[in-house]
């Protein structure tokens, strides 16, 4: 079983997905690894998110395919029969949680507060997504709470930009952050996995640029 920390080793960006269309999913998952991009996290926004997820996880067998906005602990359940192989949640809830173990999917759960970091690393959480990450208190907040969380490590998401991303990734407690850029909609409708392709391709530089901040 993957342990979420490790999603960061395959680079600094995890791409937010938003499938409409399910026969954009296999495109589109072959464009991101193309560009270097291999962890995708395919947002159960969708009435094809399951089957989008399905799809990519056969085809595109490089890539490692999670389910992200899991809500509730049916969720966890349908993402792991779909073969998500990781699980994100906007928010952290213990019956979320449980129901995450129970499928044997691991969790990045969602916080915004110094509470919620507390309740999730009593659950055993000490890699979390902080969402919303620009309007909860971005780089600011991360520095406040390495204080006190030096053994939490986030990947902040909502808002994040590939102007904004390297300011994240130099942090000392970010690892990776969550982005929907790089599946932009008016690409996706319009068949241009090339721009998908380079937006990926230019997402993977970016922990370079943290590097030199
Ligand atoms: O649905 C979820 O569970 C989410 O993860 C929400 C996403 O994190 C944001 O929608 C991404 O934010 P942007 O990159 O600002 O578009």
């Amino acid at each position: 079983m993957l342990n979420p920390i490790d999603l960061a080793d395959h680079g600094p960006i995890i791409p937010v997905i938003v499938i409409e269309r399910l026969e954009h999913a296999v495109p589109l998952a072959q464009a991101l690894v193309a560009g270097g991009v291999k962890v995708l996290e395919v947002t159960l926004r969708t009435p094809v998110a399951l089957a989008a997820i399905q799809a990519m996880a056969r085809a595109v067998p490089e890539a490692i395919v999670g389910a992200g906005t899991l809500r509730s602990p049916v969720d966890a359940l349908r993402a792991s029969e779909a073969g998500a192989r990781f699980a994100v949640s906007p928010g952290f809830s213990p019956s979320l949680a449980q129901a995450c173990e129970q499928a044997a999917l691991p969790l990045l759960p969602g916080v915004a507060t110094a509470s919620e970091v507390m309740q999730a690393f009593d659950a055993g959480y000490s890699f979390l997504k902080l969402f919303p990450a620009t309007a909860v208190g971005g780089v600011q907040l991360l520095k406040g709470l390495a204080g006190p969380f030096p053994d939490v490590a986030f990947c902040p998401t909502g808002g994040i930009t590939p102007a904004s991303a390297p300011e994240f990734l130099a942090l000392s407690n970010v690892k990776v952050c969550g982005g929907s850029w790089l599946c932009p909609k008016d690409a996706l409708e319009a068949g241009d996995w090339g721009r998908i392709t380079r937006l990926a391709r230019e997402a993977t530089a970016l922990r370079s640029a943290a590097a030199l901040r």
